[in-house]
């Protein structure tokens, strides 16, 4: 099986792999046609659709997915999060799905709510570069008990789900 992954970070590559074994994945970079540092779930989702609709659309894949990592307030909680969302989808239907919100330091917090991108300013405060492409903030924030790589495969494999199982 081919599937087209709508981004050329590794780490969302190989969440894919690992979320669906059976797959050749292929990296294409596409526009996710919401801004860098996505605001909101409603943002992200739709990221993570552009992203997945357009890869698909850029080769003959038998499935596009799509990735968006973007930042929300949650009714419930304080501050800001860190939320991801995947999107898969053949062409006729679609699923997504989301991996773990965390929630944010203060510092980062304030500087991407003053308009700045996570991943820059986690490298920035961390004195790292390119974190997003390796453990990301998901490693950082839990001391390395996960990374955004095994993050993602939980998103990838939530919206995965209608091409896996005959639940749906
Ligand atoms: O090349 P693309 O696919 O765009 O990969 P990306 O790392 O930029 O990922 P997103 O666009 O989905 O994420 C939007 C922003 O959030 C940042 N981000 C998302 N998850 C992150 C993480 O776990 N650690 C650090 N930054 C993260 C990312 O670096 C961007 O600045
Ligand atoms: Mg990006």
């Amino acid at each position: 099986m081919r599937v087209a992954v709508g981004s050329e970070n590794p780490v969302k590559v190989a969440a894919t792999e690992r979320a669906l074994p059976d797959a050749v994945a292929e990296p294409i970079e596409v526009a996710s046609g919401v801004p860098e540092q996505p605001r909101g779930r409603e943002q992200t989702i739709t990221g993570a659709r552009n992203r997945a609709e357009a890869a698909l659309a850029a080769i003959d894949a038998d499935l596009g997915v799509g990735i968006e990592g973007g930042v929300a307030r949650i009714e419930g909680a304080d501050g800001l999060f860190l939320i991801m969302w995947a999107a898969v989808t053949d062409g006729e239907r679609g699923g997504v799905g989301g991996g773990p919100s965390l929630r944010l330091p203060e510092a980062v917090a304030a500087r991407v709510a003053a308009g700045d991108e996570l991943g820059p300013v986690m490298d920035d405060l961390l004195d790292t570069e390119g974190v997003a492409e390796r453990e990301g903030a998901a490693g950082v924030l839990t001391g390395e008990r996960i990374d955004r790589e095994s993050a993602l495969v939980h998103a990838v494999a939530s919206a995965a789900g209608p091409f896996v199982t005959e639940q749906y």
